[in-house]
């Protein structure tokens, strides 16, 4: 269906479903494996036995990928490791005033990386975190991706390649509040990442008061801005590969050409929502554009270079007639990206998800005036043992 107008919220958003994973994540809280199971069979009519996959399991599933299938993993896999090594910060000290200090970039421990897998499979999605959590040196990485049958073939080569200590064969709300909390079979983990649907990213939200998540990674989105002189053709497969994920996704094109709307409307199929919208200019889209602040945003106009310093919310931006799709693959940044405006305030996966900054001081020679300093704010904050075990220390 086609719409000419922007729409005024999201078609399904992780807050409308709070109240009822509330109660799943409780009851894996106090009930663990054998929540898992029940919600298995509810939710994905599964009948679980094993919570864990052996290694054997993995190993003997990752042997059944196809050799073209192992050589596109092998060869997206050196172009994301080369994008994160890239942008992967250095520790560093230095000082000022007598003062030397720094900050030690450190790994996470153990991570959980959640694989969507209820509509379709997502072996590309356990690259994306699996890689930059490795980069960073993350000790233990666990994974959790719904599984009916056996697990898919390309999920474990590259589970196995990533040297995964666990694969829970769990998927939903469930799954999230295991990793959290821990079960009987669940390792609990320090952080969360990956996206999912709604009920994935509320939970991740829920159990956010208890350890860390990467953000809200749902139902995916795409805007597109374009001018007379994009390709209809390409945008319409743009809009129709991204709205591949589910109806729930946010398809938009933004155009000062009503001749690009049309010819665009007529070229989509009637398996989604599509929002084409006719803009005054291309400014107008981009500031439009910013408000939405899209997971994904092409900028697919001759003018690509020069709207991109105008962009301020996007999770990942493709310019000119870069196909978005090929973030989603091989093109080295992170499709693990922000949705439902969280691109106002976070980007998407990288390795400094798995990092964290933990700073250093040596002050033993600190300039007199830094100590008078503290001891004047401490004494004025009320705290007289944090003025007097600075000022004893500096007579
Ligand atoms: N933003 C991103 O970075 C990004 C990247 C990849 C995929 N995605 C999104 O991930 C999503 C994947 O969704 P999916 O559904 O295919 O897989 P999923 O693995 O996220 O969810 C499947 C699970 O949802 C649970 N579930 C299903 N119906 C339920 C219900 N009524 N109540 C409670 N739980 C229920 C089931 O336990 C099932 O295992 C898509 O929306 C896609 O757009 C986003
Ligand atoms: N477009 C998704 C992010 O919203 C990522 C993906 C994985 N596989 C295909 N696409
Ligand atoms: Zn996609």
């Amino acid at each position: 269906m086609i719409k000419r107008e922007l729409p005024t919220r999201r078609v399904q958003s992780f807050s409308q479903v709070l109240d009822k994973v509330n109660e799943i994540v409780e009851k894996v809280r106090k009930e663990g494996d054998r929540a898992l199971r029940e919600f298995a069979l509810q939710f994905d009519n599964v009948k679980l036995e094993e919570l864990v996959l052996s290694e054997e399991q993995v190993a003997n599933a990752a042997s059944k990928i196809k050799p073209e299938v192992k050589g596109a993993i092998d060869e997206i896999w050196d172009q994301l490791v080369s994008f994160h090594e890239l942008i992967k910060p250095p520790s560093l000290g230095g000082g000022s005033k007598n003062v030397e200090y720094g900050v030690l970039w450190r790994p996470l421990e153990r991570v959980g990386i959640y694989v969507p897998g209820g509509k379709k499979s997502y072996p590309s999605t356990l690259m994306m975190a699996g890689i930059p959590a490795r980069i960073a040196g993350v000790e233990e990485i666990h994974v959790a991706t719904p599984v009916k049958g056996e697990i898919d073939p390309a999920i474990a080569y590259i589970a196995f390649k990533l040297r995964v200590k666990r694969v829970y064969p769990v998927g939903g709300a469930q799954a999230i509040a295991a990793l959290a909390f821990g079960t009987e079979s669940v390792t609990k983990v320090d952080k969360i990442v990956g996206p999912g649907n709604v009920y994935v990213q509320a939970a991740k939200f829920i159990v956010s008061q208890e350890i860390g998540i990467d953000g809200i990674e749902g139902p995916t989105e795409l805007v597109v801005i374009a001018d007379q002189t994009s390709d209809p053709r390409s945008i319409a497969l743009d809009l129709m590969a991204q709205g591949e994920h589910g109806s729930s996704s946010l398809l938009v094109l933004m155009s000062n050409s009503e001749e690009l709307l049309n010819k665009v409307a007529e070229l989509l199929n009637d398996e989604n929502e599509y929002y084409l919208v006719k803009t005054e200019n291309l400014e107008t889209a981009i500031e439009l554009a910013n408000k939405i602040a899209p997971e994904h945003l092409s900028l697919y106009t001759s003018r690509s270079r020069e709207l991109l310093h105008l962009v301020k919310n996007a999770g990942a931006i493709t310019l000119g007639n870069t196909p978005p799709a090929l973030i989603d693959y091989s093109a080295g940044p992170d499709h693990i990206l922000p949705t439902n405006g969280w691109a106002r305030f976070r980007g998407g996966v990288t390795v400094y998800d798995f990092l964290k900054p933990v700073s250093y001081v040596n002050a033993e020679k600190v300039d007199k005036k830094l100590v008078k300093a503290a001891e004047i704010l401490a004494e004025y904050e009320g705290f007289k043992h944090h003025a007097k075990s600075i000022g004893v220390r500096y007579d």
